[in-house]
């Protein structure tokens, strides 16, 4: 008998089968943890690039999930990807939880790791605080992880009381398609001094008030990286906003090329180069953890 010490087991080599096809034998996401709080608090200390996408339905959630996602959000961005409504004002809670069930009960099926983040519509939370935890339960349970609301200023006691309360918040700042009727249209928001503090000002409050995650939707890439660097307790999330964010987001049909509408000039068609849908997935999330997407002169004002 030798006093060698028994290495340490290598990692299995057996492939990790999907229903969509098999990951390669020595890929972390073959054994990844469930992504958390905690988890998603530690990959922002560390600079880990964190890979977001929406997801509307149980087959997309789940090959998301096997190509390495970190998060998924139900957005409201539903209704005009899925219900064919030219603005998200009329998507209901109902609507929202239909396919925030069929996102979870696909996650579950693959036993999925991915952290799910589900809108929650116009009209339900405005009301009172406590509209918003009703209409968040509803989320809840049906298996989202943490909800998302669209604002600053008055949203900030809002996402106290839910906190408070023991459900994660992601805030959602600059473009918020819910007021697209006050702001005039799908354009950047937060450009100039002035507009830029108030940016500032809200997400700082967002934070404070326990917001752990926000997204910043089509502010200039200078903003939304200074603001990155401020806030230490709460990842930002760009979608139009440069490269400076601590994540990404992209509506999932845009990414695959598909768009009712006009694409909008930040997003990039994950399709053009890749063999099928796993793998335009899988570039997606190589993309925005080694930072090659966005590219700050294509994707970002
Ligand atoms: N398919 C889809 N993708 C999205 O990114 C998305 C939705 N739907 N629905 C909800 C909101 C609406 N969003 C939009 C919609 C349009 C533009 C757009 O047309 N942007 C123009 C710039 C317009 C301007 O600056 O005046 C662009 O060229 O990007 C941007 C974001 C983002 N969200
Ligand atoms: C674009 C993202 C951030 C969103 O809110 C949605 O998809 O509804
Ligand atoms: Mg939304």
């Amino acid at each position: 008998m030798s006093n060698t010490p028994t290495p340490p087991t290598p990692p299995s080599e057996a492939p990790a089968a999907t229903p969509y096809g098999t990951l390669p034998p020595a890929s972390p996401l073959a054994q990844r943890k469930p992504v958390s709080l905690p988890r998603l608090a530690d990959m922002h200390a560390r600079g880990e690039k964190i890979a977001m996408l929406t997801a509307y339905d149980a087959t997309f959630a789940a090959m998301a999930d096997a190509a390495g996602i970190d998060c998924l959000l139900v957005g409201d961005s539903l209704g005009m990807v899925c219900q064919g409504l030219n603005s998200t004002v009329g998507v209901s809670l109902e609507a929202m939880r239909y396919h925030t069930d069929s996102v979870s009960r696909g996650l579950r099926r693959v036993q999925g790791t991915t952290w799910l983040i589900a809108d929650l519509p116009f009209g339900s939370y405005q009301e009172s605080r406590e509209q918003a935890l009703a209409s968040a339960t509803v989320l809840m349970q049906a298996g989202a992880h943490m909800v998302k609301l669209e604002g600053g200023g008055w949203t900030t006691e809002t996402v106290r009381f839910l906190v408070e309360r023991g459900i994660p918040v992601c805030a959602h700042l600059g473009l918020t398609p819910q007021t697209v009727h006050a702001l005039g249209g799908y354009r950047v928001q937060g450009k100039g001094d002035t507009a830029g503090a108030l940016l500032k000002q809200q997400a700082h409050a967002l934070q404070d008030a326990g917001a752990a995650m926000l997204v910043l939707e089509m502010v200039p890439a200078a903003l939304a990286a200074e603001l990155t660097a401020e806030l230490t307790r709460c990842a930002t999330i760009g979608i139009g906003a440069g490269k400076g964010t601590a994540g990404q987001v992209l509506v999932l049909h845009d990414m695959l090329g598909i768009n009712l509408g006009k694409m909008p000039k930040f997003v990039r068609n994950f399709m053009a180069d890749a063999p099928g849908v796993l793998p335009a997935l899988q570039a997606y999330v190589q993309a925005v953890k080694n930072g090659s997407f966005p590219d700050d002169r294509l994707h970002a004002w």
